[in-house]
């Protein structure tokens, strides 16, 4: 497994080791001891898997109570997976970082508390499977725009496919302190 850091140096790119024969391919998708041996003491609780069209965007979404660490890999297709940092005391606030993820890279990416996540679907369909440390908790979730001219991020898709929840996100500027990291 090789980590290495993106331009925001919390946010972690995980390449796994692809053992590849005649058969197929086989992969460990996680080793908890890997991500210790990276100073990364987890305790994942939850798996989520979604399916989502090309152009979707899902997000951004993060969890003030019941924070939650992330590890993101695409079982099918090809995603660009953002996170943006939410954590008040960061070099990096307000910043966010951009990584394409794919089935076929079988690349994953780390993104920890503080920061709110999303992703855009640049392949047909794609299937986005995830490890967090919390529970869902409705009550404590919050949104972040998907399309704040602030944060100005470039989903590499036209014609966004949204949640009704996610065309009415608070602007960067507009989250309230509490709300924040
Ligand atoms: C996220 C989530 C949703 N749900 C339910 C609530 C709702 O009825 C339905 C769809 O929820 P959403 O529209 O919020 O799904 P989605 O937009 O895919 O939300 C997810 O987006 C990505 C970017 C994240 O980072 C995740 O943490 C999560 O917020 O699934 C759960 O039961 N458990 C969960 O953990």
């Amino acid at each position: 497994m090789k980590i290495t850091a993106t331009k925001i140096p919390d946010v972690l790119l995980l390449q796994p080791e692809v053992y590849r024969d005649e058969r197929g391919f086989f992969l460990e998708t996680y080793r908890e001891e890997l991500l210790k041996a990276h100073g990364l003491e987890l305790n994942f609780v939850q798996d989520n898997l979604s399916k989502s069209q090309q152009g979707t965007v899902r997000g951004l979404h993060y969890q003030i109570e019941q924070q939650q660490d992330k590890l993101i890999m695409v079982m099918q297709g090809r995603i660009l997976d953002v996170a943006v940092d939410l954590r008040r005391d960061s070099d990096t606030f307000g910043e966010y970082t951009a990584t394409e993820l794919s089935s076929e890279a079988k690349n994953q990416l780390f993104i920890p508390k503080g920061f709110a996540h999303g992703f855009s679907v640049l392949s047909e369909d794609a299937l986005v499977y995830y490890k967090c440390s919390d529970y869902y908790f409705p009550d404590g979730e919050r949104g972040l725009y998907w399309a704040d001219p602030e944060l100005d991020i470039d989903w590499q898709v036209d014609d966004p496919v949204i949640s009704e929840k996610d065309q009415h996100q608070p602007r960067f500027k507009e989250i309230a302190n509490k709300d924040l990291f």
